[in-house]
């Protein structure tokens, strides 16, 4: 069924950088995610893994059309996410993101559990027959039964419709067997991208012993470049250049802090934090 001649998902090179207020890169920015290259063909089911704030939620919004980058970096069933409106809008390509339904009260929905309203999320998003579909966290809140249901048939439709699925998850309940390809990103970046099998050639531990390997190998590089940075007087985290913010004279500018591109939402709150906090899509509080 997969057609190698013809991808359903083309990465070439992305780079990309959150705007500030003004919609351009803030300056002296280094962008986010960085010479990032990917193919995916038809019935593929990839698994994208990172920790938080890799960047893998930014990656698939792209991939979904919501983040305008040039448009030979991003393909999607050949044609450009952000550019051909279409693509979303026959339902051909899916993005389910990790927000809940946002519901109105007076709807009898607000009687029913969160994991009730990711079911309708859910439904609601998979109605149409798409070819390609971005799964951003969407299990947290079901049940094993119908997240092994959703997970079975999200198998299915890849085996038999040939869709391609990218699903982004912590989760790994179930999952074991399920990917046929695994995508690893650290800080914006490709580390590993290959098929499942040539995966299991290369280790014995199971998909989630694998990539907390993964994990705990990066927290460990990243605090010894932290205690390097230290040893040497620099400052122990590299500046983020903050483009959501208004930074001038306030006197001569009219300074607001702004939230940019911060949906709100009954999950998602902000903190006030350390600087040195960046806070990814899902790493929220829930009210
Ligand atoms: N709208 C935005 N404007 C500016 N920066 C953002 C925005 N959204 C996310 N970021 C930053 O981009 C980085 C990557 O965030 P992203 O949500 O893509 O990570 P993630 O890998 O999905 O994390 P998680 O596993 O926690 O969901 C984070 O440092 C985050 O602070």
């Amino acid at each position: 069924m997969a057609d190698p001649s013809n991808p359903t998902v083309e990465i070439n090179g992305l780079k990309f950088t959150y705007p500030g207020i003004d919609g351009r890169p803030p300056l002296g920015s280094t962008p986010l995610i960085r010479d990032f290259s990917l193919t995916l063909n038809s019935g593929d089911r990839c698994l994208l893994v990172g920790a938080n704030g890799a960047g893998k939620t930014t990656i698939l919004k792209i991939l979904g059309g919501k983040h305008m980058v040039e448009p030979h970096m991003v393909r999607v069933l050949g044609r450009s996410a952000f550019h051909d409106t279409a693509l979303t809008s026959s339902g051909d390509l899916s993005y389910l993101g990790g927000e809940v339904l946002d519901i109105d009260l007076s709807w009898r929905m607000h009687n029913v559990s969160d994991g009730q309203r990711r079911r309708v999320q859910l439904c609601m998003g998979l109605l149409k027959p798409f070819k390609v579909l971005l799964l951003d966290e969407i299990t947290v809140d079901l049940d094993v039964l119908a997240r092994a249901d959703l997970l079975s048939f999200l198998r299915k439709e890849c085996e038999e419709r040939g869709a391609t699925i990218i699903y982004a998850t912590h989760i790994f309940d179930g999952l074991e067997g399920w990917p046929t390809h695994i995508v690893y990103l650290a800080r914006g970046r490709l580390q590993l991208a290959m098929p499942m099998d040539k995966l299991k050639e290369t280790t014995n531990l199971s998909l989630m012993r694998t990539v907390e390997s993964w994990l705990r190998k990066e927290r460990d590089e990243e605090r010894a470049r932290r205690k390097e940075r230290k040893e040497k007087g620099l400052p122990e985290f590299e500046k983020q250049v903050e483009g959501s913010r208004v930074i001038g004279d306030p006197a001569r500018a009219a300074v607001r802090v702004m939230n940019n591109g911060w949906a709100a939402g009954r999950m998602h709150s902000t903190l006030a934090g350390e600087e040195n906090f960046t806070f990814s899509s899902n790493r929220v509080l829930r009210q």
